[in-house]
């Protein structure tokens, strides 16, 4: 379904006039299934966000290709509708001035003009992410961190996407709020057979919730491992990496 192939991906570094470069992601390919959550899992300047923005056809690579079922994602068709994203910053995800009937009426408007049905979906997605129905009136300030996360992931989730990219989405969120999120996430993936790339440097989270995952390091693949030989991983930085993380 998302296909990476051979992708290169640099900065300049130092301003305008600099001519250093900065290579942030080096030859990385790699394949997401329908319906399969993949973990992106780094510390922190590895690249993870970069290419976070290169699937969501952001930016693109230097050379190699992101496809979305065969088509290249900068291109605003292949995505519409079929890959969203919810990022760490959830206070500045929604628009300040809308309220979370309105923010959630946005991508649905992209998709159908029935006010009705869009009022339906609506209340199905506010039951879905475990908000009644008299959050339709708040406004973002007027929402927990938790709540908030929750209507953006209503949100991504709106136009039934087969994918979506989840930006250290948890991170913001106190300890048993991000449970819930995850838990959350997971019911809906169940619900909507959507792939979720879940990049995150939380090793837990992701064994938690991911089928496979891709730990990278220095903007390359150092290991892709099924969740359930995580234990078993062969490199020396990804063992040490989960050492640091299970001391
Ligand atoms: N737009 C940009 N212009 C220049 N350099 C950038 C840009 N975006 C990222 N970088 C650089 O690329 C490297 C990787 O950054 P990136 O944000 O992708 O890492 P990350 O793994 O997501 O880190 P973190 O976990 O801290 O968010 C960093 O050194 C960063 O400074």
């Amino acid at each position: 379904m998302l296909s990476v192939d051979r992708v290169h991906k640099s900065y300049i570094k130092g301003g305008f006039f600099s001519k250093e470069i900065q290579q942030v992601l080096t030859n990385m390919s790699f394949e997401c299934g329908q319906g399969e959550c993949l973990g992106i899992i780094g510390e922190s300047g590895s690249g993870k966000s970069t290419l976070g923005r290169l699937l969501l056809g952001l930016e693109k690579p230097d050379s190699g290709s992101v496809l979305f079922e065969g088509n290249k994602v900068e291109d605003r068709r292949a995505r519409m509708g079929n890959i969203s994203a919810v990022f760490q910053d959830y206070s500045s995800s929604i628009n300040p001035f809308y309220t979370v009937e309105q923010a959630l009426m946005e991508p649905l408007k992209q998709q159908s003009r029935d006010y009705q049905e869009n009022q339906d979906k609506i209340d199905l997605l506010l039951h879905q992410v475990g908000l009644n129905p008299s959050y339709r009136k708040k406004y973002p300030h007027e929402l927990s961190g938790g709540e908030a996360q929750r209507v953006c992931i209503a949100r991504a989730v709106a136009t039934e996407p087969k994918c979506i990219l989840l930006d250290e989405a948890i991170s913001s969120l106190d300890g048993s709020v991000q449970m819930q999120v995850l838990e959350l996430l997971k019911s809906l993936r169940k619900i909507y057979n959507m792939a979720y790339i879940f990049i995150t440097h939380d090793i837990q989270a992701a064994a938690y919730i991911c089928d496979r995952v891709m730990i990278i390091r220095n903007g390359e693949i150092e290991e892709m491992v099924k969740i359930e030989h995580l234990k078993d991983v062969q490199s020396a930085y990804a063992r040490k990496l989960l050492q640091m993380i299970i001391t």
